[in-house]
């Protein structure tokens, strides 16, 4: 399963995450928001309509952080996950879900699924790299 992932991260540095609702899959953890890319579309554009969907954001410029594949028992996920750079609109959870704007230290304090430790690791590591627009792709 092929699973756009955005770390959205604001002005002053810190990071938004999104609580899964009971039902879903890893129901009460933490997780960067997201979804399955769509067929006939890009993941960028499935980024984009998930961001949308899931927490009222429009993103603006994103740039490619890592893609971890990870094998639940139940099933194996590819998440293809960006740094979004730039963003319009006020984030909320639109889907009745909990968020919240971490700093990029206090992120282990969450629980997030096993799949995100890479997510987690690589974040720690970025530099800043050269935005690409999230237009035209
Ligand atoms: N969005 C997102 N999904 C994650 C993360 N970590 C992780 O293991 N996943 C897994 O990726 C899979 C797909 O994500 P999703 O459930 O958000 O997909 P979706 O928004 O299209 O869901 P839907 O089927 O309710 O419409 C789920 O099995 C979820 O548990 C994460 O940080 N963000
Ligand atoms: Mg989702």
């Amino acid at each position: 399963m092929h699973v756009a992932v955005g770390v959205v991260v604001r002005s002053d540095g810190k990071i938004l995450i999104a609580r899964r609702l009971r039902h879903q899959h890893m129901g009460g953890c933490w997780e960067f928001p997201g979804g399955k890319v769509e067929a006939g579309e890009s993941v960028q554009q499935a980024l984009c309509r998930e961001l949308r969907e899931e927490v009222a954001i429009a993103v603006r410029t994103l740039e490619p952080l890592v893609a971890i594949r990870h094998a639940y028992r139940e099933k194996t996920v590819l998440l293809d996950t960006w740094q979004v750079t730039a963003f319009s609109g006020q984030a909320e959870g639109r889907e009745g879900q909990e968020i919240a704007w971490v700093a990029l230290r206090a992120l282990d304090q969450y629980h997030f699924p096993d799949a995100n430790r890479g997510i987690i690791t690589a974040l720690k590591r970025a530099r800043p790299g050269t935005a690409h627009s999230a237009r035209g792709r």
